[in-house]
């Protein structure tokens, strides 16, 4: 089985995908660390992030290991994966590498931006995630406040908008829901109850899927 989950910053995609992936017994790939990655190699090589050929080197060559490295999961990188992720080139490498991981034996769970549209156009559930978001801002806010990370709600709230703007205006790939995605918008739901939600959803899909 493929689930497919999309959804704009921080609105709890990858919290969910590793729920439902740990109870399916399917893998999971959060797909915005791909992005994070190839931005955390230009930063190493300090090359600019204008840098088509470089970038999509580093798409290129990206393995699952490489995801493992906490500086992926800082504020900034999240900014840096979104500029880079605009270059067709880089989708295109970063295309091979999910396509590779959806065809497993047992199938997987996906999580990003353009996987019920671009990824796994065929995947049995597809869900897009919303929030509010100040709701969103929030829990990022807290995720980073958490983490130790220096963080101000206003900041975050500010970048996050401009990230959903330059990700759902892009030509390649824009964030939006798939035509058959189910949307679960979470601003009034815990991560437990986002859960329960989500998995009602699989389980009522249809028979043929
Ligand atoms: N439904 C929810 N309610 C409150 N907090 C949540 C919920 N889902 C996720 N979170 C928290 O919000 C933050 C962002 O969630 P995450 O899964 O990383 O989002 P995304 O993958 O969409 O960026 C994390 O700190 C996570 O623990
Ligand atoms: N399938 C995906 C996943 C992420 N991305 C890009 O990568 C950036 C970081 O994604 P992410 O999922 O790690 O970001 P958060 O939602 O965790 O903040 C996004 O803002 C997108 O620009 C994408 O273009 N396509």
């Amino acid at each position: 089985m493929i689930i497919a989950i999309d959804g704009p910053a921080a609105s709890g995609k990858g919290t969910l995908g590793t729920r439902l992936a740990e109870h399916l017994g399917l893998a999971h790939l959060d797909t915005g660390l791909l992005y994070r990655a190839v931005a955390c190699t230009l930063i190493d090589q300090k090359a600019a992030l204008t840098d088509i050929a470089a970038a999509t080197l580093a798409a290129q060559s990206l393995t699952l290991d490489r995801l493992a490295d906490p500086r992926l999961r800082g504020a900034s990188m999240g900014e840096f994966a979104s500029v880079i992720s605009g270059y067709q080139p880089v989708r295109d490498a970063l295309l091979t590498f999910q396509h590779q991981f959806a065809a497993q034996e047992g199938g997987a769970v996906l999580d990003g931006r353009d996987i019920g549209t671009v990824v796994c156009p065929h995947a049995d559930v597809k869900l897009f995630i919303t929030a509010a978001p100040e709701e969103r801002a929030r829990r990022r806010h807290l995720e980073l406040q958490r983490r130790g990370e220096p963080s101000e709600y206003e900041r975050i709230l500010n970048d996050i908008r401009r990230r959903d703007q330059r990700d759902m205006n892009r030509s390649t790939a824009p964030l939006k829901a798939a035509a058959d995605a189910v949307t679960l918008d979470t601003t009034n739901l815990d991560a437990d109850a986002a859960f329960e939600a989500a998995l009602a959803i699989i389980k009522a899909r249809p028979a043929q899927k």
